[in-house]
């Protein structure tokens, strides 16, 4: 269906998919590996299963879709200093799924910066990416973290575009609210 609509890429793991739809850390895990089928065989009645609610469908479903894959803390997570343990264990479990990382984009985004117009600082967002890339660097390859690029989301407008965009690690932007905004020409030429 997806590619049907003629899309490329997906966003799994956005907080509200976690908050609001109650996904967990394995669901979306699930949603992120790719598959070489569209279609598999369902391990009960050893039929073609097109059932929506098979998680094995999921998978199929995203064949040959780029991923954005969403990790991010929530403000009580942030406040009792588990933001890196929070964000490691949603990393973990999107990269046991991910066989192609070229296909992959990581977007942080703290709960507490989506469409509350309470950006992370710049050095917030720098000190998670940093950290993400070395979680990659000692979890997954070299070539991962020199390679992924690692997004930031959260309340990003025109006026702070520039000093994120900055930063070593922000390699890009994920942007709601503001894409619907002259403004976000700004923003995509915030390395201009
Ligand atoms: O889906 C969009 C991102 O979560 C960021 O949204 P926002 O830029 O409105 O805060």
């Amino acid at each position: 269906m997806i590619k049907d609509c003629g899309a490329d890429w997906v966003v799994l793991g956005h907080s509200e998919r976690r908050h609001v739809f109650g996904e967990s850390d394995e669901l979306i895990g699930q949603k992120v590996r790719r598959r070489e089928h569209l279609t598999h065989t369902h391990t009960h009645t050893g039929e073609l299963c097109m059932c929506v609610f098979c998680p094995q469908v999921s998978h199929a479903l995203l064949s040959d879709v780029c991923v954005v894959a969403c990790v991010g803390e929530t403000l009580e997570q942030r406040e009792d200093g588990s933001t890196e343990e929070v964000v490691y264990a949603q990393t973990q479990v999107i990269a046991e799924n991910v066989s192609d990382w070229g296909k992959v984009v990581l977007a942080y985004e703290p709960v507490w910066a989506i469409g509350t117009g309470r950006t992370a600082t710049p050095e917030q967002a720098q000190s998670v990416h940093e950290k993400l890339r070395a979680w990659l660097r000692a979890h997954v390859s070299d070539d991962a973290a020199d390679s992924v690029r690692i997004i930031y989301g959260g309340s990003v407008t025109a006026a702070n575009c520039r000093e994120l965009a900055s930063q070593s690690d922000v390699d890009g932007f994920l942007v709601g609210g503001a894409s619907l905004k002259p403004e976000f020409i700004d923003i995509i030429n915030a390395r201009a």
